[in-house]
């Protein structure tokens, strides 16, 4: 038998009804019932589009009102106690308040109450993609209870549609792995025992509401894990397999071979096995060999990762051959949810109709299923047109001339072996850059973005609908700049930013002027929350047809003496926060990019920009999930960074910035990148990030950040010495900078304005303590 599934689906609606109901929703114009119906309006939607495409099931689960995880952390009961809720709150009120850090009560001017509101959660990407998740917080303290009222409602929608539900939940052990422990040493895996009954008791309630079959997902089995981890998924799921009634458990993986974890996912005594075959398409025969025969075998084949319309000749023909191997108990589904892709891409207004047929977002995924099932029961016939539009499609693809460049290969190959290499080593250059920007010690800068307000985007909006023209477009965004770097100056910043007004977004910005990029006009990611990016599509060899921010970043040099940062996004990052081609390697795409920032660069020094900044916060999540990948993927990503920082002379200074990011397991790879300055977030882990580039010994100048960007909070003066205290214990002084975690596109002005003023008076205290002994009273150096 035949079944066709997804393990999870885009939740945000194709309008991003969710998330404007969500912010309207924390604005306080429309109440919970209202946002509830909306939700329950998308959800109800995206289940009949699966049902539409003939899916045996519709997933249940997937759906979150801010994030997947930090709803399980609901379910589980086990809401950290720092955040003091006494029960009485409404749930959702307490959901908000763990993802947004909100206050559980209004704190009027001077209500005396004491209280400081709780952080929110911590945020950190999901796996290798661009979606964060909200990190549970365990200690020994934790308790976990079922609070499966709202999961249940949902079951009870998806069984009222008529539909039938397949409920999509984390595994136990990807749940523990995925969480912190919040005190030093504390194991996290003991709680196992602790949290498996509550497992048991909602598989019971599920199977009592009728559900037949729960996905499991248990992506760890992606990753190297320890015989302890191995050993926690063994126990767990001997225990749930006996968990009474039982209904059909299926364990998921996804985003990475399973390699060393293979034997065992094929043990687990569950009812099936769903695997990556798109991360993993080597191990798929293996797997359909091992599992035993009577479980399923579930086949991710269509890529959920990527947009390009699946080969469908190729995949039947792999599924053919599992089936040969196993017989039935086949199912069918993208490689894992689909959240990672835009709900419809196929009608979309700014892809051109060539470009457009090669696509294949969620809905039209579902479409590549609908026929795969029906050839797979032998009815090739009904869906032949189908297959036969979309090989024309892959062939068109493939023979486009709009995809190969010949001048771009033969730059490539042409390169110099020093390309990648500035002219002279990092302390002949800081001389160099020290003489010509003449900046004080500790110098202070910003990240690049200021806030993109309401009247930007209402100017953008228009400028795209062709109600503003270009000449309008362009002053209102030059005002903006020179409102930011007004700003700055008065703020008596040392090194300045335009503030990046002009761009809806980082990596979008540059795909829209470089050749061999398309853009969509609705292709949303969730990204975390209700914010969303739009990733450009990577479809051909890329170049620049013409500069893309030197007028932007000449303008704003034009109105100060100051010296402004260039303000670029490195090539990882465009790579990584993009759909990128799959007909070549990443490696080599991440080369073609790298070549058009590098001619930015040299553009930007030709202006007399004496500082650029080359963003990569993408490098760390862009790491392989398994280690022994990670030093082939380190030197290609390091040598594209290199080869566009390179072109300058030894007095222009290139930054670079990096936020998210576990830095330590990367400090060799960040070190050879050989940025003059970095600027990383630091803030939130208390500075203790930065240890590892103090015990490393890292020898370029560093930037960490001294607060939280997330937060709406001003902090004090205070707090950012006690923080560049810290820093400097571990970083000579004189290669420290002060800056924010990251940059401030997401925050207002006031709060923006207050948090630079204590950070400029912080340096300022941090300079008169340091002299006239010299900056080594700071120093360990
Ligand atoms: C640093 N981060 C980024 C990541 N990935 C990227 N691709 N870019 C990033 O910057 N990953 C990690 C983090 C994630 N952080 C964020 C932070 C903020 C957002 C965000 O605010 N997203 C916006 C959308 C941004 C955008 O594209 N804006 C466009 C369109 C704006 C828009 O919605 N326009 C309205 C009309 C507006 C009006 O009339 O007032 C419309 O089209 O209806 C623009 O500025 O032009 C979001 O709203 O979610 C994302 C990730
Ligand atoms: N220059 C960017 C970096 C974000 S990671 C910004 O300031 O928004
Ligand atoms: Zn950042």
């Amino acid at each position: 038998m035949i079944k066709t599934h997804v393990l999870g689906f885009p939740r945000i609606g194709a309008q991003r009804e969710l998330k404007f109901a969500l912010e309207r929703h924390w604005r306080g114009e429309i109440d919970t019932d209202t946002l509830e119906a909306t939700a329950a309006r998308l959800r109800a939607a995206h289940w009949r589009l699966q049902q539409q495409a003939g899916l045996d099931f519709v997933a249940v689960g997937d759906f979150a009102l801010y994030d997947h995880v930090a709803s399980l952390i609901q379910l589980f009961g086990c809401e950290p106690a720092r955040f003091g809720f006494d029960g009485s709150e409404p749930p959702l009120q307490r959901y908000f308040a763990m993802a947004r850090g909100a206050p559980t009560h209004a704190h009027a001017e001077g209500c005396g109450c004491g209280a400081t509101d709780p952080q929110a959660l911590e945020m950190t990407k999901w796996f290798d993609t661009n979606y964060h998740y909200l990190v549970p917080e365990f200690d020994e303290a934790t308790a976990f209870s079922l609070h499966a009222e709202r999961l249940l409602a949902e079951v009870g929608e998806a069984i009222a549609l008529p539909a039938s539900p397949k409920v999509v939940l984390l595994g136990p052990v990807s749940f523990l792995h995925l969480g912190k422990s919040k005190v030093a040493g504390f194991d996290r895996l003991g709680l196992l025992e602790r949290l498996l009954p509550v497992y048991e008791q909602l598989l019971l309630r599920l199977a009592a509401r009728g559900v037949t079959c729960v996905q499991l997902d248990e992506p760890v089995l992606g990753l190297d894990l320890d015989e302890r981890w191995q050993q926690a998924l063994r126990s767990a799921y001997a225990r749930l397999a006996t968990a009474e009634p039982q209904q059909q458990l299926l364990l998921a993986t996804y985003f990475s071979p399973l390699q060393q974890n293979l034997a065992l996912a094929c043990e687990l005594p569950v009812g099936g096995l769903h695997v990556d075959a798109v991360r993993a398409p080597e191990e798929l025969l293996d797997v359909a060999r091992r599992l035993p025969r009577e479980r399923v075998l579930s086949v991710g084949i269509i890529d959920g990762r990527n947009v390009w319309r699946a080969d469908l000749d190729a995949a039947l023909a792999r599924l053919r051959e599992v089936l040969e191997l196993r017989g039935g108990r086949l199912w069918v589904a993208p490689s894992c949810s689909l959240l990672h892709v835009p709900l419809r891409l196929r009608d979309d207004a700014a892809v051109d109709g060539e470009l457009r047929l090669w696509l294949a977002g969620a809905e039209e995924k579902l479409d590549e299923l609908r026929v795969l099932k029906r050839a797979l029961w032998g009815d090739e016939a009904s869906v032949a047109a189908e297959l036969a539009a979309s090989r024309a499609a892959r062939a068109a693809r493939a023979a486009s001339p709009r995809v190969r460049r010949v001048a771009v290969a033969e730059r490539l190959r042409a390169l110099p072996a020093e390309a990648d290499r500035r002219a002279s080593p990092f302390a002949v250059r800081q001389q160099a850059q020290r003489e010509r920007l003449q900046l004080p010690a500790f110098p202070t800068t910003t990240i690049g973005s200021f806030p993109q307000t309401a009247e930007i985007r209402a100017a953008r909006a228009a400028f795209k609908r062709g109600e503003l023209d270009e000449a309008a477009y362009r002053e209102a965004m030059q005002r903006e700049i020179a409102l930011a770097v007004h700003r700055q100056e008065e703020l008596g910043l040392d090194m300045l930013v335009h503030g990046e007004a002009e761009r809806n977004d980082m990596v979008e910005y540059f795909g829209e002027q470089l050749d061999g990029f398309a853009f969509t006009a609705n292709g949303w990611v969730q990204s975390y929350g209700s914010r969303c990016v739009k990733p450009p599509l990577l479809y051909g060899d890329v170049a620049r047809p013409r500069a893309m921010t030197v007028e932007w970043s000449r303008y704003a040099q034009g109105l100060t003496p100051r010296p402004m940062k260039g303000m670029l996004t490195g090539p990882i990052t465009i790579l990584q926060w993009s759909f990128v081609r799959d007909d070549q390697a990443r490696a080599d795409t991440a080369l073609q990019i790298a070549l058009a920032i590098r001619d930015e660069v040299a553009d930007l020094e030709q202006a007399g920009i004496a500082a650029i900044q080359i963003d990569e916060p993408a490098i760390r999540e862009g790491l392989p999930l398994r280690r022994a990948q990670w030093d082939a993927y380190l030197g290609w990503a390091t040598c594209a960074f290199r080869i566009a920082a390179s072109p300058v002379r030894d007095d222009t200074q290139i930054h670079t910035h990096m936020c998210y990011a576990e830095f330590n397991d990367i400090l060799p790879a960040i070190a050879a990148m050989d940025a003059d300055v970095i600027t990383i977030e630091t803030s939130r882990s208390d500075m203790e990030l930065l240890r590892g580039f103090g015990s490393f010994r890292y020898p370029n100048e560093i930037g960490p950040g001294v607060y939280d960007i997330h937060s709406p909070r001003v902090p004090g003066r205070g707090e950012m010495l006690r923080l560049l205290r810290k820093a400097a214990e571990v970083i000579p002084a004189d290669r420290l900078w002060i800056n924010p975690d990251c940059g401030l596109k997401t925050r207002q002005w006031p709060e923006v304005t207050a948090a630079l003023k204590e950070m400029v008076e912080a340096a300022r205290e941090l300079r008169a303590a340091a002299s006239p002994q010299g900056l080594a009273v700071l120093s360990p150096s």
